[in-house]
């Protein structure tokens, strides 16, 4: 772990089941390869997971069984130690690259911004040669203009110690907001494809299909079905991401498929037992298939590794974490432009409330910061889609890694001026209404909330959510204490999902989430009585589409070129700006 980061506290564990073929999983890392160092439950960094791999990969070889590494792409926007740095990435790519991933495949956030996608071809690629996969991704050449696979489109290769043979695919959900250096092919077409086809009918033991995708997409549902149809006895293999939620799904009894949350909190873990070998696959034949979502902390590293904190670090590991302080010290991310007075939650605590993030951006920060001086009187509703906040602010120092986290995007406020009231008072009603209008593909209104909304619909509230519950230790071994003294529980996940509610590595007191609307609104200089005839209406460019539509929708004809800049400055930086105005400098 980082110095200063938080220390883990012993909590009752699962253990990890393993079989002949197991795996471990990251996903939607956004860049928090330095851990969580203000949260100790998710502490442990890029650094301690390379030790953990070394270990685990050493169990694997003594047992005589296989173990592999994955991960389903977005490494990239969301944490100081890949956005602080000019150009983004410059410590980022040569610390992830430490990690030996045997199948790793692109997010969506890899291919926002044309810079992005063109250092993921350029070092991400390379990097990882044998291992990258890029089913349904293509990248276009800047010098020549050529497009090509941003990577091979599938892997076959042989496991190390069982020599299984594995047909691996990697895609991407089917993303339209690439920069157009990249060309996302919908799943549905690369199913159809010649070499897809040919894939599919490779001799295979095991396919393995990693994607930057929700298990409950349907994206994954067209490629299980495609294997599958061709493929009626194999064991079929998923990790999926996105949604930033820890979930696990089989699609049938022969299939498995697992989602590993998101920001490095999680290491997903998956193995399949049974007789894998193609020439024993027949209708009898039986797979057994686990999954554990290992809390990301040094105590749990070391519970499941049966080490400690002298025998646990490796070498490599260590040098691992001492490149990425480095990398945090250079990029000065521990500097602070002001105190939080309280911690202000994104889904912990309802909106609109004393304790939600939106209200406070809503209510003290937007009136203050979307001021155009030359329009500066003229009554404004200001929007901000939820999804443009990443993150919690914790009560304590707001650094220059907080501002990141918080918000990565380079989103800056646009307006159309003086659009009548009486049209632009309904448009966030159409924005966040729960998919009537504007339902489904790439303008499905839920895609500017958070991604977790995608699959939590409701409000998840627990009876007693705080931290005094105690453990339910029947049957969980209690690491540190004994069953009369069992530790008191953490607050932490308590995931539930299609195989059950065992899945998480660490028994946790829950947590609540409350959903929050897709866009919030700032009402600002409006007049005391009455309501203003016509008003500014400012939003952030990345909704400019939904805008566009739902202004559409209730009769007012603007397209893009009724879309100005309002101010300078992204929100990042404009709340930044805010925080050191009104915060206090010192804890
Ligand atoms: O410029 C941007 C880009 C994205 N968003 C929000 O992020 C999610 C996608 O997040 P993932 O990590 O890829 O799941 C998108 O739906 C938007 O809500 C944004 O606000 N601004």
């Amino acid at each position: 772990a980082q110095p200063g980061a938080a220390q883990p506290v012993p909590a009752p564990m699962r253990d990890l089941v393993w079989g002949k073929l197991n795996f471990l999983h990251t996903t939607d890392t956004h860049g928090w390869h330095a851990g969580h160092l203000q949260e100790p439950q998710y502490s442990a960094d890029w650094g301690d997971y390379v030790s953990f791999a070394e270990h685990m990969r050493a169990k694997a070889d003594r047992d005589g069984v296989d173990l592999l590494l994955v991960d389903t792409g977005d490494r990239v926007e969301g944490n100081g130690l890949y956005d602080a740095s000019d150009p983004k990435g410059k410590y980022y790519y040569d610390i992830y690259r430490e990690q030996a991933v045997d199948l790793i495949c692109t997010g969506n956030h890899e291919l926002y911004v044309a810079s992005t996608a063109d250092r993921e071809h350029q070092r991400t690629v390379p990097n990882f040669r044998q291992n990258y996969i890029a089913s349904n991704l293509d990248y276009v050449d800047p010098e020549s203009g050529e497009r090509m696979p941003m990577a091979q489109r599938y892997r076959k290769f042989q496991t190390k110690n069982q020599k299984l043979d594995v047909v691996a695919f990697g895609f991407l959900f089917d993303f339209t907001g690439n920069a157009n250096n990249t060309v996302v092919q919908p799943v549905e077409e690369t199913v159809q494809e010649q070499w897809f086809q040919d894939a599919i009918r490779e001799e295979a033991d095991v396919f393995v299909v990693i994607g930057h995708v929700g298990v409950h997409m349907p994206e994954f549902r067209t490629i299980f079905r495609a294997i599958r149809k061709q493929n009626p006895l194999a064991p079929i293999l998923f990790f999926g991401g996105h949604v930033h939620v820890r979930d696990a799904t089989a699609y049938d009894s022969r299939s498995f498929a697992v989602a590993s949350g998101r920001y490095f909190e999680t290491i997903g873990w998956m193995s399949v037992d049974g007789e894998l070998e193609r020439t024993a696959h027949s209708e009898d034949a039986d797979f057994s298939f686990h999954r554990r979502y290992i809390d990301n902390n040094l105590v749990g590293l070391h519970y499941h590794t049966g080490l400690n904190e002298s025998t646990f670090p490796t070498e490599h590991g260590r040098n691992v974490s001492a490149m990425i302080t480095k990398a945090r010290d250079e990029l000065k991310l521990d500097q602070t432009f002001g105190c939080a007075p309280k911690t202000l939650w994104m889904s912990r605590s309802p909106y609109p409330g004393k304790d939600s993030i939106y209200s406070w951006l809503e209510n003290e920060v937007l009136p203050d910061v979307a001021v155009n001086s030359s329009r500066g009187d003229v009554p404004r509703l200001v929007i901000l889609n939820t999804g443009a906040i990443r993150f919690d602010i914790f009560k304590g120092p707001f650094t220059r890694d907080t501002t990141y986290i918080v918000s990565p995007f380079l989103s800056a406020f646009t307006y159309i001026p003086n659009v009548p009231y009486r049209i632009a008072r309904k448009v966030i009603k159409l924005l966040n209404s729960a998919g009537k209008i504007m339902e489904s593909g790439p303008m499905d209104n839920r895609f500017m909330a958070i991604p977790e909304q995608l699959v939590i619909h409701e409000d998840i509230v627990h009876e007693s959510p705080a931290a005094d519950a105690y453990a339910d230790a029947f049957g969980q071994k209690p690491l540190g204490g004994s069953a009369e003294k069992r530790p008191r529980l953490t607050e932490g996940y308590t995931t539930k999902d299609d195989i059950g509610s065992d899945g998480d590595d660490t028994v946790h007191a829950p947590v609540n989430f409350y959903v929050v609307p897709n866009c919030v609104q700032a009402e600002v200089e409006f007049p005391t009585d009455g309501e203003p005839e016509t008003v500014d209406l400012v939003f952030l460019d990345f909704i400019t589409p939904w805008v566009l539509m739902a202004l559409r929708l209730l009769g007012g004809e603007y397209s893009q070129k009724d879309v100005q800049p309002y101010i300078e400055g992204t929100l990042t930086g404009l709340m930044t700006g805010w925080i050191e105005k009104n915060w206090p400098k010192d804890c």
